[in-house]
């Protein structure tokens, strides 16, 4: 019996890459988790395991600490291109290549009010994301983030959904609305100012979120796509996964007391899970990253 190859990539992930750029005695952090996957004429090292076109793990590795040392790394997105573009370029035998970029972020300390040179604190667990595909004829970019915790505290109903035999939920016009927001937002273009289109597209999923009356999380997620869209001609289509991080009013009536909306739990699960697309034509076919 013989069984076929079929799709294939393979790459270094979780490459922990921190750069300082020392501006005189003003230093600036970047850091990144890098990934890359390459694809290409790889049939002959999984069938006989001649690796004459493997180009080692370990070097994919090597050449995003180089180009860091020899480039500069600047944005995540014309840092993946960089690497992306070099892999398909200089292996005869590799045609795709992905670069997986999520940034951490590192806030400048300011002791008695003044910016510190050298000192920083780790921003929350919220990330920037970028990845980039390139193949011989074409080149992908797509930004992301990840991690985004937001809150409303009013301004959500959710009510009129269908009622059956299993159905507990109680209608509501008050309700918190919470979520932690992870994104993909795909570009028409590789010739963008990236850390300008990704502060105008994260400000746009902010302004979105606190601006919406939402009578559901899937209108609040289609709300959010479109002002991206709206707000930054390049991108194409957005792709946003928006847990339901409930809510609910405690009961005090036990110990004699009201609860005007005042007093809640926050249970981590179970959650609803909101996913959706929004596309500025219908039907772009998309080969940036999925989120489900
Ligand atoms: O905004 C919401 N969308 C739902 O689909 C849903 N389902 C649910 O139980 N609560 C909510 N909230």
């Amino acid at each position: 019996m013989s069984f076929f190859l079929g799709s294939n990539q393979y790459g270094k992930a979780g490459i922990r890459l921190v750069s300082v750029q020392r501006d005189g005695d003003r230093h600036l952090v970047t850091d990144f988790t890098v990934a890359t996957a390459l694809a290409g004429h790889l049939d002959d090292t999984h069938f006989t395991g001649d690796n004459s076109a493997v180009l080692p793990t370990d070097t994919q590795k090597n050449t995003v600490y180089a180009f860091a040392r020899e480039f500069g790394v600047g944005e995540p997105e014309a840092f993946a291109l960089r690497l992306a573009k070099h892999f398909v370029t200089t292996q005869e035998a590799i045609y795709h290549a992905r670069v997986n970029i999520e940034q951490h972020t590192w806030e400048r300390l300011a002791p008695h009010g003044e910016p510190a040179p050298h000192s920083f604190v780790r921003a929350g667990t919220e990330t920037r994301r970028a990845e980039v595909i390139v193949t011989e004829d074409d080149v992908a970019v797509s930004s992301g983030l990840g991690d985004l915790t937001l809150l409303n505290t009013t301004n959500s109903e959710f009510h009129g959904f269908p009622r059956d035999k299993y159905t507990t939920l109680p209608e509501t016009r008050e309700r918190m609305l919470a979520t932690s927001v992870e994104a993909w937002w795909d570009h028409d273009s590789a010739d963008v100012d990236w850390g300008k289109s990704y502060a105008e597209a994260r400000d746009a999923l902010l302004t979105a979120f606190a601006s919406t009356y939402s009578l559901s999380l899937q209108q609040t997620l289609f709300s959010m796509g479109s002002y991206v869209l709206h707000q930054c001609p390049s991108v194409d289509e957005i792709r946003l996964s928006l847990p339901n991080k409930h809510h609910h009013l405690v009961d005090l009536t036990p110990f004699g007391l009201d609860n005007p909306d005042q007093v809640y739990v926050a249970p981590t699960e179970p959650y609803g899970l909101i996913q959706g697309t929004v596309q500025r034509h219908q039907m772009v076919p998309t080969v940036g990253p999925q989120l489900w």
